[in-house]
């Protein structure tokens, strides 16, 4: 129970055994409810589910402080049993807690993952399940049959560099450097397949969630589709295609990306930390092994910080006189550094900047391409695609809905062609 002079956060009031599990949308990750959340309780509010503490934090002062500043606290994973023992058999790294494996494997590559959609599996709320035999318990067989699969795919791809290795063809790749380190950084097989295999599940979900609410974005906002075409066509001309190069003088394109991801965070219910000591907070108790989820969907609609926070508003980040999130230079602002979208403290996105680069380069490309539009039904009227129909769980991005997708010219065509061409016949790395 809380020390003296502390006490729990507000929350509300659970049910004998499965405590608040009724009260948490576990595949909506939160996304539907975190709003009224925050209002009705504050900043921090507490759940308890079957006996465990989670913590929902919905600002992003409360969450740097926490996750951030006390970070030696509160850079823990929990053990979910079907995501992080059965599923990875212990091997998948943003799962486990923080400890030396997390930091040899940080000092790979600092790759990782996404996990499954918290509560898929009644044993992650109730571990107890775990005790079951394997003929009372199906989960755990259909987990076990996941974990080969995965488990052949990652030590299939770092075969067949070994394999490559051996006659000189293998392109430098993340699976080659750890090859060729192994004994340095003292992983086995498994673990290294593991770090790299996760690596492409961490940045595409992610990278393709955040890139469908651009679209949806740029259907629903075409005046700011056309900014971002003609900033393009004004550094890149028609004969070429946009470069990381570019990205210096394409502010609107930053904004646009990183207001996406302030409207439709891809955490949106956050990737949560747990904490491994007692503490307390502004008079609030935290216990060890307490669940913090950073709840992003308020965090980015706090309306200090985003004035209008339900509005797409790219200009909040170009525009002085929105004083929160406007900075210069616009050579290098907006970026997305210290932006909570990913993550806190130690365990925040290790390959941020890669996805932000891919972002850009993404968003620059599809507008020096192609126009994008709302679809038309069969009597020639617009379609207006749903502004929150997201999928549940971890990575949140629209539901499949209609627009149009045209190449803007011929020539623009065979330039694309051209690039693909040379994409398909040179080193990725290079
Ligand atoms: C739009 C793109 C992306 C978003 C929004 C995103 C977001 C996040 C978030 C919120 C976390 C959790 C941070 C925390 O626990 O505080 C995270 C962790 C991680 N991300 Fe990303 N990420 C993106 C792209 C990528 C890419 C491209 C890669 C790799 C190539 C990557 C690799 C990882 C890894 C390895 C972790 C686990 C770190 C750990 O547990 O210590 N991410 N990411």
């Amino acid at each position: 129970s809380p020390p003296e002079g502390s006490r729990y956060p507000p929350g509300p009031e659970g049910k004998p055994l499965i405590g608040n599990l009724q009260d948490l949308d576990l595949t909506q990750a939160l996304l539907a409810s975190s709003q009224e959340v925050a209002d009705q309780y504050g900043p921090v509010m507490r759940l308890t589910l079957a006996g465990r503490e989670h913590y929902v934090v919905s600002t992003e002062k409360v969450a740097n402080d926490l996750l951030r500043e006390r970070g030696s606290i509160y850079s823990s994973r929990a053990q979910a049993p079907a995501s992080a023992q059965l599923l990875p058999d212990n091997l998948r790294p943003v799962l486990l807690p923080y400890n030396e494996i997390v930091q040899q494997i940080v000092a790979v590559n600092h790759n990782l993952e996404r996990i499954a959609s918290p509560g898929a599996y009644l044993v992650d709320t109730f571990p107890i399940l775990m005790k079951l035999p394997r003929f009372l318990a199906p989960f755990k067989r259909e987990i076990e049959e996941l974990h080969r699969r995965e488990h052949s795919l990652f030590r299939g791809l770092l075969e067949d560099v070994r394999e490559r290795m051996k006659d000189g063809t293998a392109p430098k790749c993340w699976e080659r450097d750890f090859l060729e380190n192994q004994s340095e950084f003292n992983l086995t097989d498994d673990k290294g397949a593991y770090v790299v295999g996760t690596m492409f599940e961490a940045g595409s979900g992610t990278t393709s969630a955040a890139m469908m609410s651009f679209v949806l974005a740029m259907v629903l906002h075409p005046l700011w589709f056309r900014k971002v075409q003609e900033e393009v066509d004004s550094v890149c001309g028609a004969e070429r295609m946009p470069y990381l190069d570019d990205v210096r003088q394409l502010p609107i394109v930053r904004a646009v990306i990183k207001e996406t991801l302030r409207w439709r965070p891809v955490t949106a219910g956050g990737l949560p930390h747990m904490s491994t000591k007692d503490d307390v907070y502004e008079g609030l108790f935290i216990p060890a092994n307490t669940v913090i989820h950073p709840n992003q969907w308020a965090i980015h609609r706090e309306p200090e910080l985003y004035p209008q926070p339900e509005s797409y508003l790219p200009e909040r980040w170009l525009d002085s006189s929105y004083r929160t999130t406007f900075k210069s230079p616009l050579s290098v602002y907006p970026n997305l550094h210290n932006y909570s979208n990913f993550g806190f403290g130690r365990r925040i996105c290790p390959r941020q900047n890669i996805a932000e680069r891919n972002l850009y380069l993404l968003a620059a490309r599809i507008a020096w391409a192609a126009n994008i539009s709302k679809a038309k039904d069969g009597e020639g009227n617009e379609i207006d695609p749903p502004l929150n129909d997201y999928t549940a769980g971890f990575n949140a991005q629209p539901k499949w809905f209609p627009f149009e997708l045209q190449v803007r010219s011929q020539e623009r065509w065979a330039v694309i062609e051209e690039e693909l061409k040379r994409g398909a016949e040179s080193e990725p790395l290079k």
